[in-house]
């Protein structure tokens, strides 16, 4: 069954077997998850029939990447109807999942308000449950589309800043199919460059503590044949004084109104860089990703996770070589937030300071490029030009 996954994140078109999809067995409507705390080394999916297993998973990062979190958050609601749990209940509990990402809550509260109007209406239960369900599959497609708008514009902006036409993009974290209802976001726009022949070399950030770089977008890279070299965070300052790097490209979990922006811890300090060495610093976010309630960076709640995602390594690893894969099964070193003691890196007892995301000011931001098109020199005018723009589309 995992074998589909790996047709789709071989680059085929978007299609109901990604990261994420809704499935009705016999026994009752269920949200199948490829499971992404086991990626590199295995490809296992992870079967939700109830919210709290679902939360769990959002929480433990079998789901992630704001996007998807978003649908997550939709079809977990759906769920609940379909299940006859407390709508209202499955939505608090979902929307308090994690607390950066703002399209957790968007997708949540959406699928939510249209389970409302159904019962509003004087739909019954069944018919309610269809509207909530009707509503999350149009998110997720408004996604698929958001994410190929997105590569467009992105890969325009690239070719505008970049004349000479092959790009050397540095990446962090992981903002491919895995974060999204299609090709995902920053990881998108360097996969369209690929396509077209106009990636040099795509710097892949390890993204420590949990490694969604060295685990997920190095088996994307790979996946579409990308050129790709996998680096330390701490690595990326010397490159950028090497002169390696044209531009940075990473996603968002959540943007201000001001245009500040919350993504994966180790943005902020790229962004530094990136104004010191003058390369553009580009970020890649669907609309869903802007959050106009939020009036500045200050005001953005950042996700503290345990310190034993410092002091442990993640896992499973990948097997070390290619031999490793004939040497056996792979050492199952940590299971991320599982609870399941793995290799430490540091004394019994260390403490940790674990953010999982920065915030990185608008002053540093070169563009935000949404489906809508590209913000630049990013202002909360120009925000909210955007998000007014997005308000007028919408997918049928
Ligand atoms: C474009 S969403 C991907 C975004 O989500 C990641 O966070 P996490 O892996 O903790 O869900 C990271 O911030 C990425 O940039």
């Amino acid at each position: 069954m995992a074998d589909q996954y790996a047709q789709t994140l071989d680059g085929e078109q978007p299609s109901a077997t990604g990261p994420l999809r809704w499935e009705e067995p016999p026994e009752g409507p269920v949200v199948v998850l490829l499971d992404q705390r086991r990626l590199p080394a295995e490809e296992v999916e992870l079967v939700c029939t109830d919210v709290p297993a679902l939360v769990d998973a959002i929480r433990t990062l079998a789901v992630r990447g704001a996007p998807l979190l978003g649908i997550a958050g939709a079809y977990g609601v759906a769920l609940a109807a379909a299940r006859g749990y407390d709508v209202a209940e499955a939505a608090s509990l979902l929307e308090g999942a994690r607390p950066t990402a703002v399209n957790l809550g968007h997708g949540v509260r959406r699928a939510a308000e249209a389970y409302g109007t159904a019962v509003g209406r004087g739909a019954d239960v069944r018919q309610a449950a269809a509207a909530v369900l009707a509503e999350a599959r149009r998110l997720h497609r408004e996604d698929a589309e958001a994410s190929e708008r997105m590569a467009r514009h992105g890969l325009a902006l690239l070719d505008e800043l970049l004349p000479g036409g092959s790009h050397r993009i540095l990446t962090h974290c992981n903002t491919g199919r895995l974060v999204s209802g299609g090709e995902g976001t920053a990881f998108a726009v360097a996969l369209a460059a690929h396509r077209v022949g106009r990636l040099r070399h795509l710097w892949v950030d390890e993204t420590r503590p949990l490694l969604q770089g060295a685990r997920l977008t190095a088996y994307e890279a790979a996946r579409n044949g990308m050129a790709h070299t996998l680096l330390t965070d701490s690595a990326a300052g010397s490159l950028f004084a090497s002169g390696e790097v044209d531009a940075v490209l990473i996603g968002a979990d959540r943007i201000a109104a001001d245009g500040s922006v919350a993504n994966k811890v180790g943005s902020y300090p790229l962004a530094v860089l990136a104004r010191y060495h003058h390369v553009p610093f580009i970020v890649v976010a669907p609309s869903t990703t802007v959050d106009l309630e939020t009036r500045d960076g200050a005001s953005i709640e950042v996700e503290q996770r345990s310190g034993r995602e410092v002091t442990e390594l993640p896992g499973p690893l990948a097997p070390a070589t290619a031999a490793g894969a004939a040497a056996g099964p792979v050492p199952r070193v940590f299971e991320a937030a599982s609870g399941v003691s793995g290799a430490l890196v540091a004394p019994v007892g260390t403490r940790a300071h674990n953010p999982a995301f920065d915030v990185t000011p608008p002053e540093l931001v070169t563009a935000v490029v949404t489906e809508e098109g590209v913000v630049s020199p990013v202002t909360g005018a120009g925000i909210a030009e955007l998000c007014a723009r997005s308000r007028q589309v919408t997918i049928s």
